[in-house]
């Protein structure tokens, strides 16, 4: 990366008010994952503070995603996937056998890189959620969470006359959003987003960008990028992982100005990855 775009990130990200944590919402202690014999994750600790955004940059393969996954127990879904730790949404324990993984989802939602609309309509994408979860019980009720999440994920006007329609026919970034809208439908306490932009162009990745920084009033937010610049736009704080390790985290302005290990430094400089 040229010294100038590196700069340009450390603008962006000295912009941002310096970011005190607040309450951990979700905390990691000694979490180790292995795919089978491989060990994508070296004893990571992290506390990540509620309603802000964390980032998680670092090289392809350096367990970012995989990291992500521990905190919805998506990583259950990969059986040669094994977790050990201490992983914690407040004082809950998500690793306990006795969690129901249904509700913890609800709790935790995610948002993945390549959007997902299910092949229902725009209204039944967002419905569905609170509809298996009990949430709402009537179709009036039904009807104003619909619009009150696809008006908090920026979608509404776009689609409030047209909510029969199909959620694939819309456009990458009104899937990506109906998405969040079909993760908030289910007042979830957290957001995790899986390169959740990778696919957009630059005027549906702004848009995105933007919902987060509104959705960090309400959700806790931690989203995995590529992109330093997005990281520096986006998010208090930033933790870098290389080869399976979490190496720094810290407020993102100081992440992207001043790393304390050289190879962050190495990193957000271009010199590896
Ligand atoms: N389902 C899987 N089975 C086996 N190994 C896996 C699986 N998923 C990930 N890995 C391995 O775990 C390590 C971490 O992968 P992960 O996808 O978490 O990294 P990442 O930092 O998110 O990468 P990228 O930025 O390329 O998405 C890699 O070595 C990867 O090959």
């Amino acid at each position: 990366m040229s010294s100038v775009r590196n700069l340009e990130i450390a603008v962006s990200a000295a912009g941002k008010a310096p970011a005190q944590p607040g309450r951990p919402k979700l905390t990691g202690r000694n979490v180790n994952v292995f795919y089978g014999d491989k060990q994508a994750i070296k004893d990571v600790n992290v506390d990540i503070p509620e309603r802000s955004v964390m980032a998680f940059i670092g090289p392809s393969g350096c367990g970012k995603s995989t990291f992500l996954r521990c905190f919805n127990r998506m990583n259950d879904t990969i059986p040669i996937c094994r977790v050990t730790g201490d992983i914690r949404i407040d004082t809950q324990d998500i690793n306990d056998k006795a969690l129901d993984v249904v509700q913890l989802r609800a709790r935790v939602g995610m948002v993945f890189q390549k959007p997902n609309p299910f092949p229902k309509s725009i209204y039944e994408n967002v419905a569905y959620g609170p509809r298996i979860h009990g949430l709402v019980r009537t179709r009036l009720g039904l009807d104003q969470v619909v619009e009150t999440s696809l008006k908090k994920a920026g979608l509404w006007n776009e689609v409030k006359d047209r909510l029969n329609d199909s959620g694939t026919g819309l456009s990458g970034g009104q899937q990506q959003r109906l998405c969040i809208a079909r993760a908030i439908a289910v007042s979830p306490e957290v957001i995790l987003m899986d390169e959740p932009c990778s696919a957009l162009d630059p005027i549906a990745t702004a848009r995105i960008e933007e919902l987060i920084d509104e959705l960090k009033q309400n959700f806790t937010i931690v989203i995995v990028t590529h992109s330093m610049q997005q990281a520096a736009r986006v998010s208090e704080r930033t933790a870098f992982f290389h080869l399976g390790v979490l190496v720094e985290e810290g407020a993102t302005d100081q992440i992207f100005t001043n790393p304390r290990d050289k190879r962050t430094r190495d990193y957000i400089t271009g010199r590896f990855g």
